[in-house]
């Protein structure tokens, strides 16, 4: 997979989207993140026109239920194109084996399943939280890494974290894994409720496959000069 910035197209309404896109410009067909917020907005339709359009899909829906009900949605979302989509490794092995099991079962013969990726411990969460509130007595990186390693077993293609795990992950796990981070900040930019935040040569520099963006790009008054910054600091 070549070095994607996915642009995170966290919006409620399609032409706000749309909007971004064109600014951005035509000439990249780029890398974007269609979430949950935008998805239960205009549903299954403007994903599969942005596949048309030759956009890359990381359709982020964070899929954490019974084995038999994700292997049924992971079943309708491969039908889609996209390519990639995402469930929570805290769901278990089973559900991870169930998501895999539906995107080959939902593929249309001739075409690619997208590849599955597993959230580990959100980008939101601090260590505090993990302890305090998961009551996790494990450190963020065992735990990231000790969930990375059940959906690897699993199938998963791959896992979201932050990129300040990365480092030790492919000690672990190895670099025929995918490693796709969110929490990514510029310098001068706000984190938000972003916890385990880097830069995008931070996260170069650890060995991140693929970076996740939103904010930084989509509140930038100048989005397409923003995303050829990160872009240039990550690749
Ligand atoms: O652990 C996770 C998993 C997913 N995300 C998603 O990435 C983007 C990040 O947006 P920013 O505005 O750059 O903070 C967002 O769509 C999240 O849903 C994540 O941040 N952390």
């Amino acid at each position: 997979m070549e070095k994607a910035v996915f642009i995170a197209l966290d919006y409620d309404r399609e032409e706000d989207a749309q909007n971004l896109l064109m600014k951005l410009g035509s000439a990249d067909k780029t890398y974007l993140k269609i979430g949950m917020e935008l998805f239960y907005h205009s549903g299954s339709h403007f994903v599969k026109q942005l596949v048309e359009q030759g956009y890359h899909i990381f359709l982020d829906l964070k899929l954490h239920d019974i084995p038999n009900t994700v292997y049924r949605a992971a079943k309708q979302l491969a039908q889609l194109g996209v390519f990639c989509i995402t469930i929570h490794a805290l769901g278990g092995s089973e559900m991870i084996m169930a998501a895999k099991k539906g995107l080959v079962a939902g593929t249309p013969k001739g075409m690619k399943p997208p590849k599955l990726l597993a959230v580990t411990e959100l980008t939101s969460i601090s260590d505090a939280i993990l302890r305090n509130e998961q009551n996790c007595s494990l450190s963020m990186t065992k735990q990231v890494v000790s969930l990375a390693q059940t959906a690897k077993k699993a199938g998963a293609d791959g896992v979201i974290c932050s990129p300040l795990e990365v480092t030790s992950l492919q000690k672990i796990i190895g670099t025929d894994f995918l490693y796709v981070t969110p929490g990514i900040r510029l310098a001068n930019n706000q984190n938000g409720d972003q916890k385990r935040v880097a830069t995008p040569k931070q996260a170069k520099d650890y060995g991140a496959s693929a970076i996740v963006v939103g904010r930084p790009i989509t509140t930038a008054t100048d989005p397409a000069s923003v995303y050829q910054i990160i872009k240039k600091e990550f690749n």
